[in-house]
């Protein structure tokens, strides 16, 4: 792991090698980096793409025993942790793909967690085709989080969380089916994943005091349990017991009013109960530009807003802003918590 004083080594991970997270790893090659950018993956993939993008691209192995600079324009140093099993064809899926996909993913934790780097920053991957070849996946979050169990204990609990300027949602609960949100809402993951945000807030967001706002499960926040019960039952007592901690949290809050500008501007982050209660209204905002981060885990980790637009992909038409976004925030968690 490097120093305080040297530049932030982050693994770069180009994600569904028919996306556009190839592009984007190119793209980004093509400006000078503040920080080392490392490709985790097969080199032959980013040749290929950038010679279709018609983009030049010195691809040069990395070398752990050399200390970290900033990332040149038009260099990248890359890590063959995989190899493709078949070649790329942009916009075209294929399941063959998949278990390379996982283990440039497992190679880049493993590497956070062995201080090879001191940060990951993931390209999009598209979780359909790694299912549709038999392994079973439902995020990076949720995947990161069982890479980084300890043996004989449990995985830890990981905390998404999206950022772009003006807000911050963080859900409760990730990549669920609808139908089993309201008993996944439990009275302990509740808890724990409250704990966990103001934690990461604090240490590797840098915010002393987070201020949160916590969306209820049902419509009006339960209409005092005319609505729904989840939030007598379960949010009330969570929250007012974490409250007399001192944490400074407010709910649960009808989700229809909670993104309202005034609510907001006292707030440093909204804890939604699930996928689509928090982030349609964090893209509507801010897609582009916006960064996904994991907490809870011993490793940091941040991610672009979108997924792998196959429509788009080899084309050149794959906007920057997010994996730029990831790339600084990345870089600022790791000196914040240096
Ligand atoms: N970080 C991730 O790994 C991540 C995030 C979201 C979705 N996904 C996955 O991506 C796959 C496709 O999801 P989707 O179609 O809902 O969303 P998507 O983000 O891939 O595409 C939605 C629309 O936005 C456009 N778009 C996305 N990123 C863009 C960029 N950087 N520049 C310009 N246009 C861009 C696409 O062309 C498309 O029109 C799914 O398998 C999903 O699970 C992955
Ligand atoms: N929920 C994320 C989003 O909609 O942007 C996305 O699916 C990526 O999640 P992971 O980082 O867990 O793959």
């Amino acid at each position: 792991m490097s120093s305080m004083t040297e530049t932030c080594r982050l693994a770069l991970t180009p994600g569904e090698p028919a996306g556009i997270g190839p592009d984007l790893c190119i793209a980004a090659a093509q400006q000078a980096q503040a920080e080392e950018l490392i490709a985790v993956c097969d080199p032959e993939l980013l040749t290929e793409r950038a010679a279709r993008l018609r983009l030049p691209l010195a691809l040069e192995p990395f070398d752990p025993e050399r200390p970290p600079t900033p990332s040149v324009p038009g260099r990248l140093l890359f890590d063959a942790a995989a190899t493709l099993a078949a070649p790329a064809q942009a916009g075209e899926l294929n399941p063959a793909n998949a278990a390379y996909v996982l283990n440039t993913l497992r190679a880049a934790c493993d590497g956070c967690l062995n201080g090879r780097w001191d940060a990951m920053v993931t390209g999009p991957v598209h979780k359909g085709v790694i299912n549709d070849a038999g392994l079973a996946f439902s995020g990076h979050t949720e995947f990161l989080a069982e890479r980084c169990r300890r043996d004989g204990e449990p995985t830890p609990t990981p905390l998404m969380l999206l950022a772009t300027p003006g807000l911050r949602v963080a859900l409760a609960t990730t990549h669920l089916p609808l139908a089993e949100v309201p008993k996944a809402i439990t009275e302990p993951l509740l808890e724990r994943i409250i704990r966990i945000m103001v934690n990461g807030l604090r240490e590797r967001l840098g915010i002393p005091h987070p201020r949160i706002l916590i969306c209820g499960l049902n419509p009006h926040a339960g209409e005092g349990g005319h609505l729904g019960h989840e939030e007598q039952a379960v949010l009330i007592p969570v929250i007012s017991r974490l409250q007399a901690e001192g944490m400074d949290l407010q709910g649960p809050l009808p989700a229809d009013t909670v993104f309202v500008p005034h609510r907001l501007q006292q707030a440093d982050a909204v804890l939604a109960m699930y996928h689509d209660q928090g982030l349609p209204v964090l893209k509507h905002l801010g897609f582009g530009q916006a960064v996904n981060v994991t907490l809870g885990l011993p490793i940091i980790r941040t991610s672009v807003d979108h997924g792998t637009a196959l429509d788009i992909a080899g084309t050149g038409r794959a906007n920057l802003g997010s994996l730029t976004a990831a790339i600084a925030l990345a870089a600022e968690m790791v000196q914040t918590t240096r």
